[in-house]
Parts: structure tokens; sequence; C-alpha cells
């Protein structure tokens, strides 16, 4: 049977025409678009799609320029029509970077014309995504002039499906949305994806899980199915990828593979898998070649390496440098490129410092295409860690930031949980205190941001309906990191519920508010983090509180909490650059929201208004469950407002989140009690 499935923010539901703009009716009646790249067959349906839903009736396409109408679209490059180089100077858009696309009102031959064009066939689908956007948020169209260019040349998805087991590591929607039994059979669900992504910007995905075997501690578990990732690069595995890759292509999508290192051997039966052995260098070139020659665009291999429990370069006495490079080598006359994660931690007592110590020494020394990807924090995805000291640290080395879309630590799709604000406030982080933004240490080419992906093959693809608006917002973001965060949500609401003001403030105003809700029941806020659940099953821990279970990641003793991190401690602090490092060393300028991630403070130390650590963390505890249950009343206040298939669904979920809201609450705050032995000044803590 047909799969059916929501269409998230490309809905394209009809707006009456007492409801849009006329330029509307005038310019998207009728669209010469080019033809011949794979690409602008997505671009002409796209067009019919969106424009026939929006106006409810399909423009009439050309192939020549319409000389009978008042109005018309012409989306093409310059080279390939005369109407566009008489509207948008060809310096202008060639001066483009890939990807980037102008959009520009005009007169041509006494008609109206609005030009949609670029360098690339890529750019000609954003620009045609952008301008539908306009069109569903009913913005006018009449004297566009936009230059639109992306901020970061390589905005991935990082899947963590496991193929062939169809799982999703980390994943609180479905099953893999990939079937890889199937392939190379194609499931419209694949398009229909690949439309999602293109729809905000995003150029690469990796299809599959960094874990590409299970590590050692779970292959002893019987109860765990073998991870099967290292297959992907079996040759007969090559013609399904082919497929996939085929159907990406379309929308300016490339595809990645997340590799095993040990595949010379798991493949390639060599007995080693050395990156210094020449058969190895070799056996990976010829794998190389037989990927390119099936699928040219291949956009390269993303490699977790020495990492719990995948194998590594260490099991060869050689580094990271060695590892990633051998790889970059076979990729290299090809244009692909390796994305080498420096998530590698476990032989520090403090993981934080760890990533620094590991891989700033090896500044310089990787290939050029080579980007070394690094998690936004140092711990792991928490609702608020410190940046990451490695975006400062690698100034000679392709960067990337991994940021994390699913939410594996902030509700798993239950509790509502916007990650926009979270990544605002990432990548606008300062790394040296000379205005050096994250995004700043990301601009060069072979630089970028992916984001663990949140797709399954539920009907809503995100488990919440309102999780759908962190997948648009990382590629909004990754395009743009300018963009602010209420610009970016009302944008969603907009495109997913409709213009209607009340539903749109109301939703924006609930997502707005969840992250900080979050950081607060979770982690009693102040910097405290990585409080939960780890003992129970592999892929469902992480949801409940269990704090006894970190006595390092929170440090609560009889005499205090926090963990000390500065040069006196384990040095994290330092490892940033002065002023920065400065800032944090000190308790007086350690920004509060993170003053127990960089120290060790009595329970009654005071704060600055005068509040004690531990109240504090007693009030952000009920105060998150609060907010929590003022979102679910916002919420219930838009009955009849929203389909009642999605507020239902979300309002089930409300109930759900405010309840297990509550269970982190009680938990904490007894667990600073117990420690502390400090009652609340309101008397809710000793709970009765
Ligand atoms: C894919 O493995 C994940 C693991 O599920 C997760 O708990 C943690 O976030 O980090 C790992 C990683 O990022 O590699």
């Amino acid at each position: 049977p047909l799969e059916e499935y929501d269409d998230c923010w490309l809905r394209y539901d009809r707006i009456d025409e007492g409801d849009r703009p006329a330029s509307h009716r005038r310019y998207c009646q009728h669209a010469y678009v080019s033809d011949g790249a794979p690409e602008l067959g997505a671009v002409r349906d796209e067009l019919r799609r969106g424009i026939g839903g929006l106006l409810g009736r399909e423009p009439h396409l050309w192939h020549h320029p319409p000389r009978t109408v008042d109005g018309f679209l012409a989306i093409g490059t310059p080279d390939e029509m005369a109407v566009v180089r008489d509207i948008v100077a060809v310096e202008t858009v060639e001066s483009l970077a890939d990807g980037g696309y102008c959009m520009r009102t005009g007169r041509w031959n006494g008609a109206d014309c609005l030009v949609v064009t670029a360098p690339t066939d890529r750019g000609l689908v954003y620009g045609t995504f952008h301008l539908l956007r306009l069109l569903a948020t009913g913005r006018p169209i009449d004297d566009l002039d936009v230059i639109e260019e992306p901020a970061t040349a390589d905005r991935l998805i990082d899947h963590w499906d496991n193929p062939f087991r169809k799982s999703v590591e980390r994943g609180y929607a479905g099953q893999s949305i990939f079937d890889w039994e199937l392939l190379p059979e194609l499931r419209p669900r694949y398009e229909d994806y690949a439309r999602l992504l293109a729809s905000v910007g995003i150029n690469g995905v990796v299809v599959n899980n960094v874990n590409t075997q299970l590590p050692p501690r779970e292959s002893a578990n019987p109860a765990h199915d073998e991870l099967e990732g290292w297959r992907l690069l079996e040759t007969r595995s090559l013609e399904k990828l082919t497929s996939l890759a085929g159907l990406f292509r379309r929308y300016g999508i490339r595809t990645l593979l997340s590799v095993n290192f040990a595949a010379p051997m798991r493949i390639g039966e060599l007995d080693t898998a050395d990156p210094l052995d020449p058969e190895v260098e070799a056996w990976w070139k010829r794998k190389a070649d037989e990927l390119y020659e099936r699928v040219p665009d291949f956009g390269g291999f993303l490699v977790k390496a020495d990492s719990e429990g995948q194998p590594g370069p260490y099991e060869y006495d050689r580094d990271h440098v060695d590892g990633a490079n051998v790889l970059a080598r076979a990729l290299e006359p090809h244009g692909g490129r390796v994305w080498w994660r420096a998530f590698v931690y476990g032989s520090h007592e403090d993981r934080a410092v760890q990533a620094a110590e590991t891989f700033a020494p090896l500044d310089g020394e990787f290939h050029d295409n080579v980007t070394v990807q690094i998690k936004n924090g140092p711990i792991d995805f928490q609702p608020r860690e410190p940046v990451s000291t490695l975006f400062g640290a690698m100034p000679e080395t392709n960067v990337g930031c991994e940021l994390q879309i699913t939410q594996e630590y902030t509700g798993q799709g239950v509790h509502c949980c916007y990650h926009v604000p979270m990544w605002k406030e990432i990548l606008e982080f300062d790394v040296d205190g000379e205005g050096t933004a994250v995004t700043d240490v990301l601009g060069d080419e072979g630089e970028g941001i992916a984001g663990v992906g949140a797709v399954g093959d539920d009907y809503n693809w995100t488990g919440h309906y309102l999780s759908q608006a962190n997948l648009y917002g990382f590629g909004r973001l990754a395009w743009n990191p300018d963009l602010d965060a209420e610009t970016i949500t009302e944008e969603w609401v907009r495109l997913t519920f409709g213009t209607e003001p009340a539903v749109v403030e109301t939703v924006s105003d609930i997502l707005m508010a969840s992250w900080e809700a979050t950081i607060k029941y979770t982690t009693g806020g102040l910097g405290l983090m990585h409080m939960m659940d780890n003992g129970s099953e592999f892929l469902e821990n992480h949801y409940d509180p269990s704090p006894e279970e970190w006595p390092g990641y929170h440090g609560a003793t009889a005499d205090g909490i926090g963990v000390d991190r500065t040069s006196a401690g384990s040095g994290y602090a330092p490892q940033f650059r002065d002023p920065v490092a400065e800032r944090y060393e000190s308790v007086d300028t350690c920004p509060e929201e993170l003053l127990l991630f960089f120290h060790h403070l009595p329970w009654e130390h005071e704060l600055e208004d005068g509040t004690t650590v531990v109240q504090r963390l007693y009030d952000n505890c009920f105060e998150g469950v609060e907010t929590v249950r003022e979102l679910r009343a916002d919420w219930a206040s838009l009955e009849g407002e929203i389909d009642h298939e999605r507020y239902r669904h979300t309002m089930e979920r409300f109930d759900e989140h405010v309840e297990h809201a509550a269970i982190w609450r009680d938990t904490l705050v007894s667990f600073f009690y117990e420690h502390s032995g400090i009652p609340d000044e309101r008397g809710r803590v000793p709970r009765a």
C-alpha cells in the first residue's frame, strides 16, 4: 500500500485569493524553466506541487519565454537564458558561492518577470524553494531583489540509521526510512525526504550510523543485533547506494557513508587495517575508485574511530592523522572529503579535556580534504554545554561543527524542546574574545555543520510534530547562522500551521520557551549536566533521571556541587584562549549558566542576586516544570485552530511531557537535598 506521511512544512495549503498578494498569481501562473540537469526536473515538480497547491492551479510550464502573458517566472542559469541575463548581471550570478542564488523582478518584453537564477543547478533548487516559501507565508513578491549564499560550504545530515536492521540509534520516530533490503528500489518517501532537506539548504546526507559495528561491550550482549553499517562498502551494496544517491542528486544533495576503519579486514580480507601499510592504502584507493565509478558526486566518508569501541588507528599505534589521511588520499582524486570525528574520550579522568588534548597537537597535519568534525560541546549534546575548546584550537585544520537534531538528552521526542536557541548560542560563541564566532571558524571550503538526524518512518517523521521545527531550524541556521531564532521559528510555524496570527504567536512562543525549561528541570541549571539514566536498555537510556550514576559529572558532595575544571582542577578552562579562559577561571566572572561546569562550590555559595546555589537549583527545577505546564495550557488554547490530528497528538505528548518533567524535578531536588541536607526555603523540598 502507498505509504502515508505528513508533509511537514511543505504543505502548500491553498491560500484564499483575498488573503494573498495579487503578485502571486501575476508572476506564478506561467513559468519558463530551463531543462537538462536532473535538478531542473525537481524544480519543475516542486513548482507544480507548490503553485498548484497554494494557488489552486498548476503553473503553465514553458520551454521558451512566453510573450502573451502579463507575468511569468524565469528559472535558469544566465548562460541558458537571455531573459535572465537581461534582468540580472551575469557577474552578479557568477560571483555567487555554490548553492547561492538570486531572485529579482523586472520587466521583459512588456511583461512582469520574476527571475530565479544561480551559477549552479543546485542554487536553482534552493531559489525555487525560497520563492515557494514566500508564497506559502503570504509574502509579496512584486519587488524582489534577493541574493542568497550559504554561510557554510557543507550542510550535512548525519543519519544514525542502522542499515538492514532498520533501527535508528537515538531515533525516537519509528524505524529508519531507508530500506536497504528493498534498495535499489526507491520508496516515494525518499524523494519527499530529499525535498524537505533541499528546502532548507541541506547539501549532504550521511545515510548510515557512525557506529558501523556493535561496540565490543554491546556485542557481548546476545540481545543486541549485530550492526552492519560496515557492509555498505561491500560491492553488492553499491548498487543500492547508487540508486539512493541518484535520487538525492536531483535535489543537489551529495550522499556520504559512515565507514568502518577496519573495512580492509572486514571486507577486503586483509589481515590488517594499519593506515601506514601500503596494502591498506591500496585497498582504500581501489574501494574509492569503485565507489566513484558508480556515484561520481559521492561526498565522502564519515568516520568514528577509536571511540566507544569503534575500530581505529590506535590499534596500530598510529594517530588520528595517520587514520584520516589514508582515507583522504583515496578520496582526493575524486574530490571526496573525510569527516573525521573528534568525539574520542575514555583515557582522561575528565572527559571534557580529552578532545583538545588529543587533536590540538595534530593541527595542520591533516590533508586538505579532511575535516575534523567536532561536537558542539566537550561532553555529549547536553541541554547546555560550554562550547568545545577545539573550535579555537585548530586554526590550520578544516573543522566542522556537529549538532544533535534528535533529542537524545532533551526529551527524546516526547518532550517539546526546540534546539534553535541552543544552536544560536553555540554558533555565536566568541572563541577567542576578539569576536571570532564559531561560525567564523566554519566558513571556509571543506568546512561546515553536521546535524545528527531525527527522522524515522513515523507518520510525522519526528515522533513529536513540534520536533519537525528542529530539522527545519537546523537547515536554516546552517545556511545562514545570522538568522535570528524568532525569524526561523515564525517561518516554520507559518509554513506548517498556517498564517493565523494567534496560531503563529502561540506556537512560536511555545517553541522559544521550551529549551530553557528543559535545562531547568533536567539539570537544575547553573551548568550541571549528564544526570540521566544510563543503565537500562542501550537505545532507550538517557531518558529518565539518574544523577547518582555520574559523580564525576556533577561533583555533588556533602560540602558542595560542581566540577573544578579550572587550571587548579581538570584544566578545561585554560584550553580556551584568554580572555575567554580568564572569564571561566574565576567564580566572579564565570557566566552563571555554566558556573558548576567550571567550579565546585559550597551549596550555600551566594550567587549575584544573593540566592544560594542550592536554592537556585531547587527554584530552577520547579520553574522548569511550571513552564511546561504553561506550554501545555498554551497548546490547549489552540484547540479548533489547528487540525484535530496534530492538535490531539501534540496534546498527548504535552501530557506525557508535564508528567515526566515532574519526575526529573523530583528526582533532582531530592538528590540535591540528600547531598546538601539544606531544605528549600519555600518548603517544597524535602518533598512531602
Ligand atoms: C552514535 O553513538 C552515539 C551514542 O548513541 C550516544 O549516546 C552518544 O551521543 O554519542 C555517540 C556518538 O556520538 O558517537
